[in-house]
């Protein structure tokens, strides 16, 4: 199985590779650089696209077009890294330095202001704005990390009121986590027909800017965390290998 997780900086994705090195580096068409690690039971390539949907899409399609042409197509991609939690609450939030499994990659902010609130682009007639990953890798990827599940929102804008943050949660419901990238990463997957998952661990509240708050080093030592239970649990739900084709 192989597996290209994205994560938006080099801190992030250094943490990914904290799980599995050694994790040597190669350079993709555009300048990308990817980490490949070597010793686990599947084949994980990392790669640090940038901060933002955008940036997140560009670089994912580049790497899945890449791995394609070489004939190693991935099997699934990961958006990871660092995010805002919710308060939490019953079903719903994420205290500060758990981890979260999103079980829909909603785009939290694409749409159109309209005197009634904030209109969805799907109901302006337009693409989509929610991709749902494979509920059993869901289930069992956030089992074997301990991560709660529910939905993570993408946004190009970074929350910073308790307004917004009000808003978020009452427009989606359950609402776990927010980061900047994952409805990016999941785009350029579906258009390259691979599975997605987006993994996040909680860096900081959702809501008024508090910077003093942040506890980035503790959500990247459990992204570490988090990433060493991954190859377990994928190996587990990915069944047997599929029999070489001989025509
Ligand atoms: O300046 C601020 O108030 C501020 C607050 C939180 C995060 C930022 C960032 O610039 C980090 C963006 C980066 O990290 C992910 N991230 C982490 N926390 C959040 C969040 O609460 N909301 C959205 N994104 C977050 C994000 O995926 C980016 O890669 C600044």
């Amino acid at each position: 199985m192989r597996v290209l997780v994205v994560t938006a900086v080099a801190a992030e994705r250094d943490a990914v590779c904290a799980a599995a090195e050694p994790c040597d580096g190669m350079t993709l068409p555009g300048g990308h650089e990817l980490r490949r690690a070597a010793g686990l039971p599947v084949a994980l390539d990392a790669l640090a696209a940038g901060v933002g949907p955008a940036a997140a899409a560009a670089g994912t399609a580049t790497a899945l077009t890449a791995a394609a042409l070489a004939g190693q197509p991935y099997d699934l991609v990961v958006s990871a890294g660092i995010g805002g939690g919710f308060s939490p609450g019953p079903g719903s939030g994420a205290p500060l330095g758990s981890v979260v499994v999103a079980d829909a990659i909603v785009a939290g902010d694409l749409g159109a202001e309209s005197p009634d609130g904030f209109v969805p682009v799907t109901e302006l007639g337009f693409g989509t704005v929610v991709h749902r990953p494979d509920p059993a890798l869901v289930r069992a990827v956030a089992a074997a990390s301990g991560a709660a599940v529910g939905p993570v929102v993408t946004v190009s804008t970074v929350t910073g009121s308790a307004d917004r943050a009000a808003e978020l949660a009452e427009r989606h419901p359950g609402v776990r986590a927010e980061a900047m990238e994952g409805f990016g990463v999941a785009e350029a997957a579906a258009a390259h027909g691979v599975p997605v998952l987006e993994i996040r661990t909680i860096s900081n509240a959702v809501g008024p800017r508090d910077r003093a708050a942040w506890r980035i080093g503790e959500a990247l030592t459990a992204l570490t965390g988090a990433f060493r239970t991954l190859p377990g649990a994928l190996t587990a739900t990915a069944g047997p290998a599929p029999e070489p084709h001989h025509p």
